[in-house]
C-alpha cells in the first residue's frame, strides 16, 4: 500500500474547532446504552470503552446487537443524552461533531456497482466535504491506500467481493476519518481476501493513528488483528480485554474450579471464553447463522 501521503486524521485535516476532540484517550464510550425496537431489547445495558488508537473488535453472534450499537454511535440511530460519546462529544447533543470524526463500513453495500471505483470514493469527498481543492489528492491517496489505484477507472460491477470491501474502506477512508467503524468487514469473503482487508485496515490505522471499532463473529480474526476484545451477547459485554487475557483468565478459573474443568489444563480458545460466558458456542445463536452469512455474500450483493 501506498500510504504516504494519508493524511493522519480528521482531527489534523478539518478539525471540529472544539477542546473535546483531544481532551480525552477514549475514542468511543457508551455508559448503561440501551436500545429496543418495539419489544426487542437489541442492547441492553451496553458498556463499553474504546481506547484512542486502538483496534477493538465487538464479538458476538447473530442478534446479539452489534450492529445496534454501531449505529448507535454513529448517531444514525436516536441515544438519550450522555449515553454515548465519541472522543468526548456526545452522540445526543453533539450528532455534526461526531459524524465529522467517522468513517463507516456498514454490512449492506455502500458502493455503486454502475459507478468506477475513483467515482465511488469522490462521491463520498462530496458528502462528507472533503474542501474542493483538496478532493481529487485525496481520493486518489484513499485508493492507493487500499491497492485500488490500478483499477480506478473500472466499473465496480467489474470487482470482486474483496476488492468491493476495499473500495468501501476507501470510502469511508477519504474523509481521513479519525475513528473507522466496520459492520464485519470480511464477512462471505474467502481466506486470502479476509486478509487483504485486515491488512489494509492495519496499515493504515499504523499510517494514520486511527482508532478502529470493527465488529466480526470471525473469532481467529480478531485474536489475530485486534489490540482487545468485547465478547457480546444478549445486548450487552460479557468478557473484555486482550484475546490472552481473555484466555488466561478462563485457564486460571479452571484451575481454581472443582471437577472436570479442573483437570484441563489446556489453553483455552477465544471460542471457549465465549461458550463460558454465554453458556454457548459462537456459531449456535439463532440457528440460521451460516444461512445468514452466505447470503450476505459481498460479490453476490454487487451482481
Ligand atoms: N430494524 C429492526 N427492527 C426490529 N428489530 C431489529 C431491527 N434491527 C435489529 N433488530 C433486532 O435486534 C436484535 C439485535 O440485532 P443486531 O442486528 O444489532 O445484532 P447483530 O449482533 O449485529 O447481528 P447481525 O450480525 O445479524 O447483524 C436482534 O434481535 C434483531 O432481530
Amino acid at each position: 500500500m501506498t500510504d504516504r501521503d494519508l493524511p493522519t486524521t480528521a482531527a489534523d485535516t478539518t478539525g471540529t474547532g472544539d477542546e473535546a476532540d483531544n481532551a480525552t484517550d477514549e475514542a468511543v464510550s457508551c455508559r448503561g446504552l440501551d436500545y429496543s425496537f418495539g419489544d426487542t431489547r437489541a442492547v441492553d445495558g451496553l458498556d463499553l470503552s474504546v481506547r484512542t488508537g486502538e483496534i477493538f473488535g465487538l464479538l458476538g453472534p447473530n442478534g446479539a446487537g452489534k450492529t445496534t450499537a454501531i449505529r448507535c454511535i454513529t448517531t444514525l440511530l436516536p441515544v438519550p443524552a450522555d449515553m454515548v460519546k465519541v472522543f468526548g462529544h456526545d452522540a445526543a447533543k453533539e450528532k455534526m461533531a461526531v459524524r465529522r470524526l467517522l468513517g463507516y463500513v456498514p454490512q449492506q453495500l455502500s458502493a455503486d456497482a454502475a459507478m468506477t471505483g475513483r467515482e465511488n470514493v469522490t462521491l463520498f469527498a462530496r458528502v462528507f466535504d472533503v474542501p474542493r481543492r483538496e478532493r481529487a489528492a485525496r481520493v486518489e491517496q484513499a485508493l492507493d491506500a487500499v491497492e485500488l489505484g490500478a483499477a480506478a477507472d473500472r466499473m465496480a460491477a467489474t470487482y470482486s467481493g474483496g476488492m468491493i470491501r476495499r473500495l468501501e474502506l476507501a470510502q469511508a477512508l477519504v474523509s481521513a476519518p479519525r475513528l473507522l467503524m466496520l459492520d464485519e468487514p470480511t464477512i462471505g469473503l474467502d481466506p486470502i481476501a479476509r486478509s487483504s482487508v485486515w491488512e489494509h485496515i492495519n496499515a493504515v490505522r499504523e499510517a494514520t493513528g486511527m482508532t478502529v471499532l470493527v465488529t466480526t463473529h470471525y473469532m481467529e480474526e480478531a485474536e489475530q488483528y485486534c489490540d482487545r476484545v468485547g465478547l457480546m451477547h444478549q445486548g450487552r459485554i460479557h468478557a473484555l480485554g486482550t484475546s490472552d487475557e481473555l484466555r488466561e483468565e478462563l485457564r486460571e478459573r479452571r484451575r481454581t474450579a472443582s471437577g472436570p474443568a479442573a483437570r484441563d489444563d489446556s489453553v483455552p480458545t477465544l471460542e471457549d471464553v465465549f461458550r463460558e460466558v454465554a453458556g454457548q458456542g459462537l456459531d449456535e445463536e439463532g440457528g440460521d447463522f451460516r444461512d445468514v452469512r452466505s447470503t450476505r455474500r459481498t460479490a453476490s450483493r454487487v451482481g
